[in-house]
């Protein structure tokens, strides 16, 4: 299996191009971030050329996150702001050619949000065109509590209804797994709309070689299914930023 380093979680305790050089030294297959927006893309794209990683992904920004804001495309009434998020972040992914935008769905519910949600999408997927996949990725309720988005199956219905084939669903084995568990089914039947995977220990979210997930089972499974890509190593590191990685061994080629 390949293995993809989040930059959000991993050596967030350096620069992003100096984490990028990191993740290189230490064996992985990609990158992937968070919020990369304060390092110019000139750099990024600067430390991904030199070390031949690719970005997979990035998120769009979470908006006033000192009053807990996770989002903005599944707020009615932020529309103006929603669209600049996502257009910041389709003109970064651009510059350094990154393979996905996370769009941020927000704290919200009901028919408003997701109507707002729905063009939002619809905008970022025209907008994005067919080098960059959208994706959305439902959290569970402990991590991001009223956050819009919080199961597979909610999220494959907004998919189904947007029918844009650049639009898919980041299925981050964690969050699955807390909402509701049966991962390895759910992942199944959601394959079609699956763009990318992420995984973390349940329930502590550090290294995946320990907690109520098996994954040298679900990611053989993974495997036997189909998925190629690299799957996004998004933990926390259980010393601070510099990740425990003896688990990368054991599960990569
Ligand atoms: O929290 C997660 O699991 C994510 O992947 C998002 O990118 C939000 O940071
Ligand atoms: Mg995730």
């Amino acid at each position: 299996m390949k293995f993809s380093a989040n930059l959000g979680f991993l050596w967030n305790d350096r620069p992003l191009p100096a984490a990028i050089k990191a993740a290189k030294e230490a064996g992985f297959d990609a990158v992937e971030c968070h919020w990369p927006y304060a390092v110019p893309a000139s750099e990024t794209k600067a430390a991904l050329d030199e070390t031949g990683l690719k970005m997979l992904g990035l998120n769009t920004v979470r908006g006033n996150v000192t009053i807990g804001e996770n989002g903005l495309s599944a707020l009615p009434g932020r529309e103006e702001e929603a669209r600049a998020a996502i257009d910041q972040a389709i003109q970064y992914a651009t510059e350094i050619s990154a393979g996905a935008i996370h769009v941020m769905a927000g704290n919200s519910s009901g028919p408003r949000a997701r109507k707002a949600f729905i063009e939002n999408l619809v905008n970022a997927c025209d907008n994005a065109g067919s080098d960059i996949t959208i994706l959305i990725e439902p959290l569970n309720h402990y991590n991001a509590p009223g956050y819009f988005l919080s199961t597979v199956e909610q999220a494959a219905d907004i998919i189904r209804e947007v029918a844009k084939p650049n639009l898919k669903l980041m299925f981050d084995f964690y969050h699955v797994q807390i909402m509701g568990g049966d991962v390895t089914r759910r992942f199944e039947a959601a394959l079609p709309h699956i763009g990318h995977v992420q995984i973390a220990s349940v329930p502590d979210r550090g290294s995946p070689d320990h907690g109520e997930l098996d994954y040298s089972f679900t990611l053989r499974r993974v495997r036997e299914l189909g998925w190629a890509q690299p799957i996004g190593a998004e933990y926390l590191p259980a010393n601070g930023a510099v990740p425990d990685l003896a688990w990368l061994a054991s599960f990569k080629d």
